[in-house]
């Protein structure tokens, strides 16, 4: 990551004649109807106005996140100091914070602006932990900074401390404009307050553009507002200081009844659900193209035009967490299969004993399916919240989608590795398999190869699907299946033709061929269980084909994760 100067100015983002239209054969209609406007430096802005009026609309076009094709089209000028940006270069100088709070649950504060810092700064180690104590210091999070995040199983830090991280989690790259969606949804009024207060003092102590949507602000909260913008129907009907909206808004022979709380007036002659209302907002946008939009004109000649230098690269891949709780199953999990078959029969003294052959079958067959599914389902688990964290992160391109799956692989892959050689080498000798080192040495590499097919799988699953629900609730319908076709349930030979393919690409006839063909390979039962099973790869070959499994399953997974790619609102 390279960080250049950054201009300590500020910045004033300005939009001329912006609409946007989504445009379909049954249905067509003006969103924003050519609308102007400046948020200037310094300043907290607020978007205002009655549901459906576009105040998410115009937020997401000035994030560069708005649809641009097809069916919904996009016109105007969008410039920050004079400048036209776009996707990639508003995360040089902005940072959008999304009105879900995206944050993975086991965390501390402390380690999530942390790893924010890592993922977003440069500079020497002392200089992160600083920028992170300062944030720290901004949010009001040092109190809370070693607890957890905590979600729906574990509890955490409340939710106005959650929302002061994911904004602090945007601080530490000093964004000179923030953009917020709805930042007080779901908090009571005092914590929505404790957050309005803590961006304002922002805005005007360092100099920064706060732009905010807003449903029904408390007065308190009102007061806190700079600037004030107001859209009705895609129009504003109001734009500018917000303590000039009682002279200005008086001017509209509207005035906010005394000991009323200003923002519940305006919403109140908003409503769009009201008929009175509709009619009146003829009145309000002449009004406002006679007495406001030519000041607004003059104000967004003014912006400020300094030039932006800021950051301009990805981080390393490699930043990201590891997971002990499963390395700690894997060993409990094998000293249990190992207790369940716990020094089986000598082969050589039970030649022509069935239940000898079964008992050995089942525990490669157990170790496989563990090997596999140790691997597999908690990935598909942690999937769900954090393919919405990678996506945040992609649309803030602090990564690429193959920056994370390269990152993704290498942090998980520590577990994929570890897992199988903990597993095997705690009960392949307490269930009395071959004995031959070499033997217990392929059995390790063929569970590690199955192991990380596991995770080959669980990523694939993980981004073919956008639902992540989907991706948990489809991933054993696409894996068990895999079951059936090894060879251990019913023999290979005997399953109908039209399915025949779906053996080609199930890992577990590989792994079961091979670990069979492995521990029968020089003792009694060799030529009766492999000739009963009808396994006819041969060993090595079922290596070759668990191989190229796992990079087909990569392969398909890093093309998905480049072609899929979502904008998060
Ligand atoms: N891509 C789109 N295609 C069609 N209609 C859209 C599209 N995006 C937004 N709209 C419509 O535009 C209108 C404004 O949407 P927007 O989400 O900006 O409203 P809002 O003011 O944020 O409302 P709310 O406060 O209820 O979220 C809505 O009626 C919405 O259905």
């Amino acid at each position: 990551m390279i960080y250049q100067e950054k201009s300590k100015k500020g910045v004033d983002i300005t939009w001329r004649d912006v609409k946007y239209t989504a445009h379909t054969k049954k249905y067509h209609r003006e969103i924003l109807k050519g609308l102007s406007g400046i948020c200037k430096a310094g300043e907290m802005t607020s978007i205002m106005g009655s549901s459906g009026a576009g105040k998410t609309t115009l937020l997401n076009i000035l994030c560069c996140r708005a649809e641009n094709t097809g069916e919904v089209k996009l016109l105007g000028d969008i410039t920050a100091n004079g400048k036209s940006y776009d996707a990639r270069s508003f995360s040089n100088f902005a940072a959008y914070v999304m009105q879900e709070d995206l944050i993975l649950e086991t965390m501390t504060v402390l380690e999530v602006l942390q790893f924010a810092a890592s993922l977003k700064m440069t500079g020497t180690e002392e200089q992160k932990q600083a920028k992170v104590e300062e944030v720290l210091k901004i949010m009001l999070l040092e109190k809370c900074q070693n607890s957890i995040i905590g979600g729906y199983a574990i509890k955490g830090i409340t939710k106005g401390e959650k929302k002061r991280t994911s904004i602090a989690c945007e601080l530490v790259s000093d964004p000179d404009v923030i953009f917020l969606d709805e930042p007080t949804s779901g908090l009571d009024s005092f914590t929505a307050y404790n957050v309005v207060d803590v961006l304002q003092q922002y805005a005007t102590e360092q100099n920064k553009t706060i732009i905010c949507t807003i449903h029904q602000p408390s007065s308190d909260i009102f007061m806190k507002f700079d600037r004030l913008i107001l859209l009705v129907d895609g129009k504003f009907i109001y734009q500018g200081p917000r303590d000039k909206t009682k002279n200005k808004f008086g001017c509209f022979d509207f005035q906010c009844p005394y000991l009323s709380n200003p923002a519940d007036y305006f919403m109140s002659i908003m409503y769009a659900e009201s008929e009175k209302n509709r009619n009146n907002y003829k009145v309000y946008f002449e009004n406002f193209e006679k007495k406001l939009s030519e000041e607004i004109s003059k104000e967004i000649d003014q912006h400020r035009t300094e030039l932006i230098l800021h950051k301009s690269a990805q981080a390393s891949c490699l930043t990201q967490k590891s997971n002990r709780a499963q390395i700690i199953q894997a060993i409990i999990l094998s000293l249990f299969t190992g207790l369940i078959y716990l020094n089986l029969p000598d082969p050589e003294s039970h030649r022509d004993d069935q239940c000898v052959v079964n008992d050995y079958n089942g525990a490669i067959f157990f170790l496989i399916q563990n090997t596999h599914m140790n691997t597999l389902f908690p990935i598909v688990l942690s999937l769900p919240l954090e393919k919405r964290v990678y996506l945040k992160e992609e649309n803030a391109k602090l990564y690429s989608a193959t920056g994370y799956f390269i990152g993704k692989m290498v942090i998980e892959s520590m577990v994929a590795f570890i897992c199988p050689i903990a597993y095997v080498a705690i009960s392949y000798y307490m269930i009395g398999f071959n004995q031959n080192f070499v033997c217990f040495c392929f059995f390790i590499l063929v569970c590690i190869i199955n192991s990380f097919i596991g995770l080959s799988q669980a990523l694939f699953c993980g981004s073919l699907f956008k639902d992540p629900q989907t991706a948990i609730n489809i991933t054993p319908l696409m894996t068990l299946p895999f079951f059936l076709f090894s060879g251990f349930y019913k023999n290979v030979t005997d399953m109908p033709d039209w399915n025949a393919w779906i053996q080609q690409i199930s890992n577990y006839r590989y792994v079961f061929e091979a670990l069979v063909r492995n521990d029968y390979a020089d003792n009694a039962f060799t030529i009766y269980v492999i000739g009963q099973s009808n396994l006819d790869q041969g060993k090595w070959m079922s290596v070759l084909m668990l191989v190229v499994l796992f990079l087909a399953f990569s392969t398909f997974t890093l093309i998905l994760l480049n072609t899929k790619k979502q904008r998060l609102q």
